[in-house]
């Protein structure tokens, strides 16, 4: 999905809601369990019950891997299951040397090797420009790097000025410029960081953002629209518990999908409020 068409849906959905499906076999509802493949039984469920209300999906590949063979069966199923009129992104948060960054480059964008052809997948920076440009390399499809993330963690290194008067998420955020452009590079900013969305955008004033934290982390939807938001709205606002476990019982996807609609229609004040 080009800059364009993800700004389209985003108009026509009024919406910028990205569905995290972190699925979790301990926290679906019990009879999803006779199903021969639980976790994309839910996944289909939840994607039918939402798809009008969001413009983009998420897996956490952890949520996956961590069930080995089965659970990489489960991801490739929901990897097909996303619609097209909905960003797909893997949260996977690779990064390695060059060869190997190229191999998990094709583990998730080259459908023919693997099964999967994910839109987008996030990345860690800290191993530098070599890491990052395998999956650059693939037309059409994004990277999303970790700039400034939801977590407390996030104070150990990227809030560190030792390299200056800047913080190192800001360093990141300039040497990132240099090697993708707004139309297949986003950053990762937690929806829990407020006013740091104005260090962002003074740096990445036109990239979209992909911002998890909002619900099950606290984070606020008007702050981050406040000092986030750009004239294409450049922002992915991801949720995935509140979402995925509004309800353990037979009601699971009508749930959801009322917690996904509450939160598109502030995104749709928000987008009024933008004039977008
Ligand atoms: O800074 C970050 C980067 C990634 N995440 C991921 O987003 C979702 C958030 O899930 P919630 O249930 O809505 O809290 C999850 O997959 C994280 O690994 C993040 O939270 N913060």
């Amino acid at each position: 999905m080009t800059r364009q068409q993800l700004i389209e849906q985003i108009r026509e959905k009024r919406s910028f809601l990205c569905v995290g499906l972190d699925t979790d076999l301990n926290k679906i509802p019990e009879f999803l369990l006779d199903f021969e493949d639980p976790i994309f039984e839910f996944n289909k469920q939840i994607i039918e019950a939402t798809e009008d209300l969001c413009v983009a999906y998420k897996p956490n590949s952890a949520f996956y891997e961590t069930r080995g063979v089965k659970g990489w069966e489960s991801l490739v199923k929901t990897a097909q299951q996303i619609p097209n009129t909905c960003l797909s992104i893997i949260d996977a948060k690779r990064g390695d040397i060059g060869n190997t960054s190229a191999m998990y480059a094709s583990a998730f964008f080259d459908r023919n090797l693997s099964g999967m052809s994910f839109d987008a997948i996030t990345i860690a920076p800290y191993m530098g420009s070599d890491s990052v440009k395998p999956f650059l390399e693939f037309s059409d499809k994004w990277v999303i790097l970790l700039a400034l993330t939801s977590n407390q963690g996030s104070q150990d290194f990227q809030f560190s000025k030792d390299l200056g008067d800047e913080f190192l998420f800001e360093k990141v955020i300039q040497k990132a410029n240099t090697w993708g452009t707004i139309e297949n590079l986003m950053y990762v900013v937690g929806a829990t960081r407020g006013e740091s969305f104005l260090d962002i955008r003074k740096h990445a004033p036109d990239h979209f953002l992909l911002v998890p934290g909002v619900g099950a982390q606290g984070g606020s939807l008007e702050d981050v629209c406040k000092y986030g938001m750009n004239r294409d709205c450049g922002l992915l606002v991801n949720a995935s518990r509140s979402i995925l476990y509004a309800s353990s019982g037979k009601d699971f996807a009508e749930k959801a999908r009322e917690e996904a609609l509450a939160i598109q229609k502030e995104m749709a004040l928000q987008l009024e409020k933008a004039g977008f």
